[in-house]
């Protein structure tokens, strides 16, 4: 049994504009993944594909008006709000896109510590913090002393000691310099191999290639496609989403190929498949409805024409 499970998750923004007009904004349609028990999923996708509103939908952040449906479980029981405000922090952690989610009044040694659930905290921060190569001084630091980096390895360093079982990081790395991103990259492994379940989120592939077992490819708010990492190699001739190939050949080392055109705004989405309108391989029918996400060659594709 899959340790988490969204099913047709649909996240819906009511927009009021000018003369009392309403709009729907879309920004997350039937989306499904699963996570499993010692596995990292890596979630790729443009800007705007909806993968942090993914992480705050699991986590029970969302916005207030949000309206969601579809299904999220965790060990095969349904998330109610509830459930989920007793699991955060515990059982599944979030590592936030954002360094602004640390409280700005605490000192952020302090901050790690309240997060701890084995161990004595004070120990158990300043081995996390040793390991981030964050010096003893910074633990008495409040956040707006730190540089972007040592933010990010003190956000880190708070899912870290939280002994949770489920780890979803949105946005790790950036501002890293390459020893502390590397030793992300590993911890999120090891975390795995110990039998977590973690979540990265990210717009570097190649990093995501270095520790995920899984990618699922997020575009305009739906999965795309979810194939086993060693699929993302050569031309992308084992990947299965048009999408996921054009992505996969946009990345510098595999020749820079741009896709043309943008990404549909979630106020607007076609009827029929999202990526539709940029896809070579399009014909009348793909137009028409939105495509199922159906199992193929070991991994999952929501292309009609996929083989
Ligand atoms: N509070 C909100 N009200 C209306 N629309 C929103 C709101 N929050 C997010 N959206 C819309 O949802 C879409 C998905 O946003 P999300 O933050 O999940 O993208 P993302 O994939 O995490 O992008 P990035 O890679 O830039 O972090 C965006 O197009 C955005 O316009
Ligand atoms: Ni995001």
């Amino acid at each position: 049994m899959p340790i988490l499970e969204v099913e047709n998750l649909s996240v819906t923004f009511r927009q009021y504009a000018s003369g009392l007009k309403e709009r729907n904004i879309r920004a997350i349609s039937n989306l499904s993944v699963t996570l499993e028990q010692g596995e990292v999923l890596a979630v790729v996708g443009a800007s705007g594909s909806g993968k942090s509103l993914l992480a705050h939908a699991i986590l029970g952040i969302l916005p207030a008006n949000a309206e969601t449906a579809g299904s999220i479980k965790y060990c095969g029981e349904t998330l109610t709000a509830k459930r989920t405000q007793s699991l955060r922090g515990r059982e599944i952690a979030l590592v936030p896109q954002s360094v602004g989610y640390l409280d700005p009044l605490m000192r952020v040694g302090n901050q790690v510590r309240t997060a701890v659930r084995n161990g004595k905290p004070a120990e158990e921060q300043r081995k996390v913090f040793k390991r981030y190569k964050l010096k003893s001084v910074v633990e008495k630091l409040f956040p707006f002393e730190l540089s972007g980096g040592m933010a990010r390895r003190v956000l880190l360093s708070t899912a870290m000691v939280s002994g949770a079982k489920v780890i979803i990081a949105d946005e790790p790395t950036p501002g890293l310099d390459p020893e502390a991103l590397n030793e992300a990259l590993l911890n999120l492994r090891e975390l795995g191999d110990q039998g977590c379940a973690v979540m990265l989120i990210t717009h570097d592939i190649d990093s995501a290639l270095r520790i995920a077992d899984k990618i699922a490819v997020f575009y305009a708010g739906t999965t795309v496609e979810i194939a086993p990492a060693k699929d993302f190699t050569g031309d992308g001739e084992h990947l299965r989403h048009p999408y996921s190939k054009a992505l996969w050949g946009a990345l510098p080392q595999n020749g820079f190929t741009p896709i043309p055109g943008s990404q549909p705004h979630s106020a607007a989405l076609p009827p029929g498949c999202l990526f539709a309108s940029r896809c070579e391989k399009a014909t009348k029918e793909c137009h028409q409805a939105q495509p199922d996400l159906r199992e193929l060659r070991n991994g999952k594709v929501r292309c009609i024409h996929a083989t």
